[in-house]
């Protein structure tokens, strides 16, 4: 049956999602909806700090009406001190609401997070690979960073400026109607700056991302690749792309900068077309006797006290339609369905399949199937060996039963209980073991966190790792991985087996790397292995014939179907694909050990 519960099913290169406006503001909704008392308590002090701010302008308008009418100065007393208390009452409800909303968006962007860093972490390596993981680390850190500063900064002070113009314009109205027609003047010009703004922000800001991302991924490059680049004596070629493709990035950077100049000046040209107009009014006002001079002062302040705010929300706007984007695609993410369990815990019955694949089959690429309607049963503590020429599919099946991918089509069931620790069902160990940073024992108890020193020694020991192990600076308290202790890739396999048996899943699946054939290296690992897989069902690739010799059943592999099965012993009386193999693979071992042990003369 088609796991059509999988969205890359007939897609299997599909990208990470992005979600729809639509869909990000209905998951924004609902990440709010918990916190609805803090989300209005916030909006009510900000509504509350902007109105009383909006005070000040009369207050002075006033002042100068006291002033032009040669009060004495003790009339002036009172409306300095409610000035004052203005500034104090406005200033304390500014803070209280910014906190308040700083709190609740704070907290929904550590939710989102969270179940964004969920979701992930439980999408399908293909989807992961299609993406390329730079798009899902963007995702966690240019996004997340994105989003947290607009939650931080720029909505508290976008959704402030907005309630101050919608006030302001109100105030303007109350004071007298051709006030706010005179101020709506500015409104057609600043809309068309702001357009135009936007129509070559967007593309240039585009451009910039570009030219910054291809800048990196030369560095990248250059950096990584550091030992080819040298060998090659390819320096000052490597020196020569560097430097064109960071000019690239600085004259876009620079046309962000002129970009954003025209911007202010055509802004401040609609402001100041505004100011002469409210000026006009309240002067032909003034004159006819409809305002006195403080209320034209006020009015003019009021329609100056506009700028800010309406600049702040034009930058802001960009910034918050940035934020936007990248809200879209997080959210796309954290809302993707949980992954359903392929695990049927199957306790009652021993006898059994512990896996069974059904009409499997896998494509990397749309219309470029991997494999192809493979049927597997592994029994209960079964071995089974898969073999087969490079690029038959071996990985690729092997990966299918671990979890790594899913099947495009048919399916992949497993029948077993969790071990008793609550691990996972089945584990995969492949030639690309990850050593996590940090001392060895803390990299082994991942696999079983809480086990005791002994218990690490005790597994360490079966897997032939304990001598080593002991013998490094601090013992298992070394640190190892990234930037610590380097161990070799035999020892590091060892460490990956040690895992298997720690976190002791009844389901293996074994990836490993070519060894030398009959190495001593090789010889051991081939030991640890056997002893790491005691007891479970196991799925191994065998990149060693020796080790489908020993297995209970071997799988042959071409062009991404199972061609022949059986035991090796079966296999090689049928004198088909597997025996070839297998004299192939006897004649090289043999030539080898001969080479290997050939007296030098
Ligand atoms: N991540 C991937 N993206 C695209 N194609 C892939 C990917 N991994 C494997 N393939 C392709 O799928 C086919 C099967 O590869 P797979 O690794 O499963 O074969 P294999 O039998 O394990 O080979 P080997 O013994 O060399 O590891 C190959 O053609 C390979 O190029």
């Amino acid at each position: 049956m088609p796991d059509a519960s999988h969205p890359s099913s007939g897609r299997a290169r599909e990208l990470l999602p992005t979600a729809s406006p639509a869909e990000t503001l209905a998951s924004v909704r609902a990440l709010l909806r918990p916190h609805r008392a803090l989300a209005l308590g916030g909006f009510a002090v900000m509504v509350g700090a902007t109105a009383v701010g909006l005070l000040t302008q009369p207050l002075l308008g006033h002042i100068v009406d006291l002033v032009a009418g040669r009060h004495d100065a003790a009339a002036l007393t009172l409306p300095v001190l409610l000035l004052a208390l203005v500034a104090v009452v406005q200033g304390a409800a500014t803070t209280g609401g910014l906190a308040l909303t700083s709190r609740l968006g704070e907290t929904v962007l550590a939710q989102l997070r969270e179940r964004f860093l969920e979701r992930a972490l439980e999408l399908p390596q293909e989807r992961l690979e299609a993406a390329g993981s730079g798009d899902l680390t963007a995702r966690v850190t240019g996004d997340v960073a994105r989003v947290a500063e607009a939650v931080r900064t720029a909505l508290p002070e976008l959704a402030r400026s907005l309630l101050a113009i919608v006030l302001t314009l109100g105030a303007l109205a109350l004071l007298d109607w051709r006030f706010l027609l005179a101020a709506l003047l500015a409104v057609p010009i600043q809309a068309h700056t702001a357009r135009w703004y936007v129509r070559n922000a967007v593309p240039l800001y585009a451009e910039q991302r570009i030219a910054t991302g291809a800048q990196q991924q030369q560095l990248l490059d250059t950096l990584g690749g550091g030992a080819t680049v040298r060998a090659f004596r390819l320096e000052a070629e490597h020196t020569e792309r560097l430097s064109e493709r960071s000019w690239a990035a600085v004259l876009l950077e620079l046309r962000g900068v002129r970009l954003i100049l025209r911007f202010y000046s055509r802004l401040h040209l609609a402001e100041y077309t505004g100011l002469a107009a409210v000026l006009v009014t309240g002067f032909l006002l003034v004159r006819d006797g409809s305002a006195t001079i403080g209320t034209a002062t006020a009015a003019a302040l009021y329609f100056h006290s506009l700028f800010g705010p309406v600049n702040t929300a034009l930058v802001l706007l960009d910034d918050v339609q940035s934020a936007g984007a990248g809200l879209a695609r997080l959210v796309a993410v954290a809302d993707l369905p949980a992954q359903p369990p392929r695990e049927r815990a199957d306790a009652t019955s021993t006898d059994g399949p512990a896996v069974l694949v059904t009409g499997a089959g896998h494509a990397y690429r749309p219309g470029r199937p991997v494999l192809q309607d493979v049927d597997l049963v592994l029994r209960r503590g079964e071995r089974v060996a898969l073999v087969g020429a490079s690029g038959a599919g071996k990985s690729t099946l092997a990966k299918l039963v671990a979890g790594v991918h899913r099947p495009t089509s048919g399916s992949v069931e497993l029948f077993a209980d969790p071990p008793p620790g609550g691990g996972p069902v089945v584990a995969l160990v492949t030639q690309e073991v990850h050593v996590f940073a940090g001392p060895l024992a803390e990299d082994l108890r991942l696999a079983r966190p809480g086990a005791t020193e002994q218990e690490l020694s005790e597994v360490l020991a079966r897997v032939e790792a304990l001598g080593w192990a002991e013998a490094l600076p601090e013992g298992l308290r070394t640190v190892v991985g990234e930037g610590g202790h380097g161990l070799d890739p035999a020892q590091v396999q060892q460490l990956a087996l040690a895992r298997l048996i720690l976190a002791d899943p009844p389901i293996a699946v074994l990836d490993e790397a070519t060894a030398e054939a009959g190495s001593a290296g090789a010889r051991l690992l081939e030991q640890a292995t056997a002893r790491a897989l005691e007891g479970r069902t196991a799925l191994v690739v065998a990149h060693r014939l020796s080790q489908a010799a020993t297995a209970d059943r071997v799988l042959v592999m071409d062009g991404g179907r199972v061609v022949e099965s059986g035991t090796h012993d079966q296999l090689r009386a049928a004198g088909g694909r597997y025996a070839a193999l297998w004299e192939a693979w006897s004649d090289a071992r043999t030539e080898s050990h001969h080479r290997t042990t050939a007296p030098l003369i």
